[in-house]
């Protein structure tokens, strides 16, 4: 193990999103460093056996889960502060939760961009604004890491709303690291490249021919998927002590996938030395070609 076992001990940290793929394994992750953790969703049982999961792997009962629909702020409010009551005080809070499907932009309804923006926008307003009021009101430090992806620099067509709504949110990173930092509160974000997850692959690479860029390996110059352990260990170092200086970044964590943007030739990275053969062939023989019509 690259941490120490006992190094998040003493840390209470809330992910939404936390019952399902890149969320629970950030809360496996940390709480196998010593962590408590809330996992927050909108599905009772997934969220009561991803709990029990960790805490039989961990031999505690270090995850703790509520059902919130984070779309309603009322609703966040409310699980966040009983939290504090019924557990003490977070130390961090990972905004996790989103919604996302691919379709072209042209036929989506407003309830299909309401759908995904009013959960990864206004979701994670509501759930920092919870937590974030509650540390400044007790005088408390704290850590936001939120879940953006590397659209928020480059944009992406067929995911728009999803695209619109995490820039928001790297937005909110920006501004509230500068409005909390006299709080102590520091407001980071991870750009994960392609780590593949059940239900996001469903959404995202749904049929053979949905399969692009953005959903394939070998499309990553560092030439594979990410691994959630090592996402997980960025995180880790986020929620911990370590690093207080670092606020208002957005890490990207993506093998240089977003540097390798499809409006360079990236996806030439694939050719074997045969086809770079053949295409200095096939350009040779055009630069012969006009050779022999000049003039000058
Ligand atoms: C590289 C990887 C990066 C990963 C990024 C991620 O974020 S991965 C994270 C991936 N994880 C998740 O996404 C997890 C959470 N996801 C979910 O909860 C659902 O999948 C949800 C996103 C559909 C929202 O459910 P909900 O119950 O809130 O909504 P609802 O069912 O009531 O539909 C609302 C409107 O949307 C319309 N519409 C729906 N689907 C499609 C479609 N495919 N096409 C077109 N339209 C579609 C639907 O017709 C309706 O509009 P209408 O007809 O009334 O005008
Ligand atoms: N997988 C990847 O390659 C990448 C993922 N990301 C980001 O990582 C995060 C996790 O994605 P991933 O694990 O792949 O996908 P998942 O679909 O597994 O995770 C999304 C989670 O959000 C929860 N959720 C959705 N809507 C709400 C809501 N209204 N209230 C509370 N919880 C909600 C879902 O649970 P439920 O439906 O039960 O509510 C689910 O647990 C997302 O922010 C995603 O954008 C970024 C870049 C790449």
């Amino acid at each position: 193990m690259l941490f120490d076992k006992q190094c998040l001990a003493g840390k209470r940290v809330l992910i939404t999103g936390g019952g399902t793929g890149i969320g629970k394994g950030l809360a496996r992750h940390l709480a196998a460093h010593g962590a408590e953790v809330h996992i927050w969703g909108r599905r009772a049982q997934v969220l009561e056996d991803a709990a029990a999961e960790i805490n039989a792997e961990v031999d505690a009962q270090r995850v703790h889960w509520q059902a919130v629909d984070i779309r309603k702020a009322e609703a966040v409010d409310a699980a966040v502060g009983e939290i504090w009551e019924k557990y003490g005080p977070l130390t961090g809070l990972i905004n996790n939760a989103a919604a996302n499907f691919i379709a072209p932009t042209k036929d989506l309804s407003p309830r299909g961009f309401e759908a995904i923006t009013s959960t990864v926008m206004n979701g994670a307003f509501f759930t920092t604004h919870a937590v974030g009021r509650r540390w400044i009101a007790n005088g408390l430090k704290g850590s936001i890491v939120s879940t953006l992806v590397t659209w928020i620099w480059t944009g992406s067509p067929f995911v728009v709303p999803s695209a619109m709504a995490k820039a928001a949110v790297n937005a909110m990173t920006m501004s509230l690291a500068v409005e909390w930092a006299k709080y102590g509160i520091r407001v980071n974000a991870v750009a994960p490249g392609p780590f593949p997850t059940d239900y996001a692959w469903k959404m995202l690479n749904p049929t053979d021919d949905s399969s692009v860029g953005a959903t394939q390996a070998d499309e990553v110059p560092a030439g594979r998927f990410g691994e959630i352990s090592e996402l997980g260990n960025l995180v880790l170092l986020l929620q911990s002590d370590g690093c207080d200086y670092i606020t208002g970044e957005t890490i990207a964590i993506d093998g240089a996938h977003h540097l390798a943007a499809p409006s360079t030739f990236a996806g030439l990275n694939k050719l074997s030395d045969e086809q770079w053969a053949h295409i200095k062939e096939q350009a040779k023989a055009a630069s012969e070609q006009s050779k022999a019509q000049r003039t000058v």
